[in-house]
C-alpha cells in the first residue's frame, strides 16, 4: 500500500508548522524523517494519520483520498506507534498488545484465543514475553516502546508510522528494532519513522527526508541526503561521514572543536 502527501501544509489552528510537503512511501519501503527538535515531525505524522486536518494539500492511500475513509477503515490500513507515553490505566502488557487487534474486531467482539496467542508471539519476537502479565504502568519506558510496536503489528496494518521508535531504547534494542523494521518492509509493510540518529537512516531506510524550518529541504536515498552539508543545516554540527573497515553502512562522526575532546 502506498501513502502519499502532495503539497501538504499543516499546523495547529492558524499556525503553519510546515508547507509544500511532498512525500511518498511505496509498498515495502522505509522512509526516515529527520529534523531538529520542534521541526514538526510529530505534527506531520499526526496529519498523515488524519488526526490533524491539513491546511491544504492532499493525502492519499493507494491514490484514494484519506479523508474518504472512516477512522475504523484508516486504522485497518495505518498503524501509529507514538513515542512511549505514560499509561493512566494499569492494563496488562498482553492486553495492551491485544488492543491493536481492535481495528480488526467489531466493538463488541472479544479477542479470540488465537489473537491472544498471536499477541504473545509478538512479545516473544521482541524478547518481552516475560512481561506479558505485568502492568503496563510498571514497565520501563523502553519496554513500553516495544510493547507499542507489538501493538501496532497486532493491528495488521499495511503502513506503520513510527514516531522515534528507538528514542528510549538501549543500544541493543535500538538495533533489534531497526532490524525488525527492515524485516517488516521485506514482508511488504511500508514504514515511515522519525529518528534523531542519522546512522539509523543508513541501517534501515530506502528513502530519507529532512524537515527544516517548515519545509522538506532534501529527500532521496540515504547516500544522497545524509551529507555533512545537510546535517550541518539541520543540526548546526559539523560531522564527517565514512565507512569503518568491515562495516556494511556508513557512519556519522561529529567533528567537535579541539578544546571539546581533550
Ligand atoms: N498540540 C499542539 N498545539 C500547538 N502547538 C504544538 C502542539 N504540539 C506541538 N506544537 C508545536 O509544533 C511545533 C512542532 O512540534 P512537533 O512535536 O511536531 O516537533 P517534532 O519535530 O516532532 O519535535 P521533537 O523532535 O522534539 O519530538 C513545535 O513548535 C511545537 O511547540
Amino acid at each position: 500500500m502506498k501513502l502519499s502527501a502532495e503539497n501538504l501544509s499543516f499546523g495547529y489552528g492558524k499556525r503553519i508548522i510546515a508547507q509544500n510537503i511532498n512525500l511518498s512511501v511505496a509498498q515495502g519501503e522505509v522512509l526516515c524523517l529527520l529534523g531538529a527538535n520542534g521541526a514538526g515531525k510529530t505534527t506531520l505524522f499526526k496529519t498523515l494519520l488524519g488526526l490533524i486536518k491539513p491546511h491544504s494539500g492532499r493525502i492519499t492511500l493507494d491514490n484514494a483520498p484519506l479523508e474518504q475513509l472512516s477512522l475504523h477503515q484508516r486504522a485497518r490500513k495505518i498503524a501509529y506507534v507514538p513515542q512511549a507515553h505514560n499509561a493512566l490505566f494499569p492494563f496488562d502488557v498482553l492486553d495492551v498488545v491485544i488492543m491493536g487487534a481492535a481495528a480488526q474486531l467489531s466493538l463488541t467482539t472479544k479477542p479470540s484465543a488465537s489473537e491472544m496467542q498471536e499477541a504473545l508471539r509478538l512479545l516473544e519476537r521482541f524478547n518481552m514475553a516475560h512481561l506479558a502479565d505485568k502492568a503496563y504502568t510498571e514497565i520501563s519506558g523502553g519496554e513500553r516502546q516495544i510493547v507499542l510496536i507489538a501493538r501496532a503489528l497486532m493491528q495488521k496494518a499495511q503502513i506503520l508510522v513510527m514516531d522515534e521508535p528507538t528514542a528510549s531504547l538501549d543500544y541493543g534494542n535500538q538495533l533489534r528494532i531497526l532490524q525488525q523494521i527492515k524485516e517488516l518492509s521485506k514482508s511488504g509493510i511500508s514504514v515511515i519513522l522519525s529518528t534523531h540518529n542519522p546512522d539509523h537512516v543508513f541501517i534501515c531506510a530506502d528513502q530519507v527526508a529532512l524537515l527544516h524550518q517548515g519545509a522538506l529541504i532534501a529527500s532521496g536515498t540515504p547516500q544522497a541526503v545524509i551529507t555533512p552539508e545537510n546535517l550541518k543545516k539541520i543540526y548546526q554540527i559539523d560531522v564527517t561521514i565514512g565507512q569503518l573497515h568491515g562495516s556494511p553502512y556508513p557512519l556519522c562522526a561529529p567533528v567537535l572543536p579541539e578544546s571539546d575532546h581533550q
